[in-house]
């Protein structure tokens, strides 16, 4: 199964995929990954778009871009060619959120790459909703913040709209994970409920 984690910075994403790629892996084969950056080389491609040192939006859509192609030609895609199960942290949902959602950019044509690069569609989506203030609080306590994090609490209420939009247009993909102030362990009990409705019994 190809399962994607999407949410605005500091909703506990990371946290809860490293739960699932650990539950996942009791025998091997699994695959954690991320966006952007995760393949051979994705490194510096992320450095880069997350400098903030980009001058034209397209620029960064494009860099996402081709993190992503890469990233599918590598990484996901032969990973699910050979069965195995990939828990991925951001996809092109997160290019819908925050370049949509929170640059401006159009749409259709945006939703649209995905198809055109003939990406992997995940089999599930989980969104994890969280109040931006909180997640923005849980950010301010690590280290550096990245370009997107310094964008401030309005930004991140747009690219909230923008997860909420994005689930309410495909809710047979999509699940909301309602965050809350809950722990961990209580997040991590509705994930596996919610896979477990999807077909993936935990
Ligand atoms: N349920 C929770 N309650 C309290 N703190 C949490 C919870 N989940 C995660 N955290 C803490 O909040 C911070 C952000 O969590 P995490 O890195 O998992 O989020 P993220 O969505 O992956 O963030 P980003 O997208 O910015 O990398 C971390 O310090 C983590 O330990
Ligand atoms: C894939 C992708 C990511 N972003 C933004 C979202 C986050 O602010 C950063 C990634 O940081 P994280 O700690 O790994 O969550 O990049 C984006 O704007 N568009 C994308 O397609």
């Amino acid at each position: 199964m190809f399962i994607t984690f999407e949410g605005i910075d500091g909703c506990g994403k990371s946290t809860q995929a490293r739960l699932l790629f650990e539950l996942l892996n009791k025998e091997g084969g699994a695959v954690l990954t991320r966006e952007p950056g995760g393949w051979e080389g994705g490194g510096t491609l992320r450095d880069i778009v997350l400098s903030g040192d980009l001058r034209h939006p397209w620029s960064e859509l494009f860099l996402f871009m081709l993190d992503r192609t890469e990233h599918a030609a590598r990484v996901i895609g032969p990973a699910i060619s050979e069965g195995r199960h990939v828990v991925c942290e951001r996809y092109h949902d997160s290019t819908l959120a925050y370049q949509v959602w929170g640059r401006g950019m159009p749409f259709e044509p945006l939703r649209d790459m995905a198809k055109l690069a003939a990406l992997p569609e995940p089999d599930v989506t989980l969104f994890f909703k969280i109040k931006p203030a909180l997640a923005l609080s849980r950010v301010g306590k690590r280290g550096k913040p990245d370009s997107f994090e310094r964008e401030g609490l309005a930004f991140m209420e747009k690219i909230d709209r923008g997860y909420r939009s994005l689930a309410e247009m495909e809710p047979r993909r999509w699940a909301v994970i309602e965050c809350g102030d809950r722990n961990p362990a209580e997040i991590f009990a509705q994930v596996k409920d919610v896979l477990a409705e999807r077909g993936l019994p935990l």
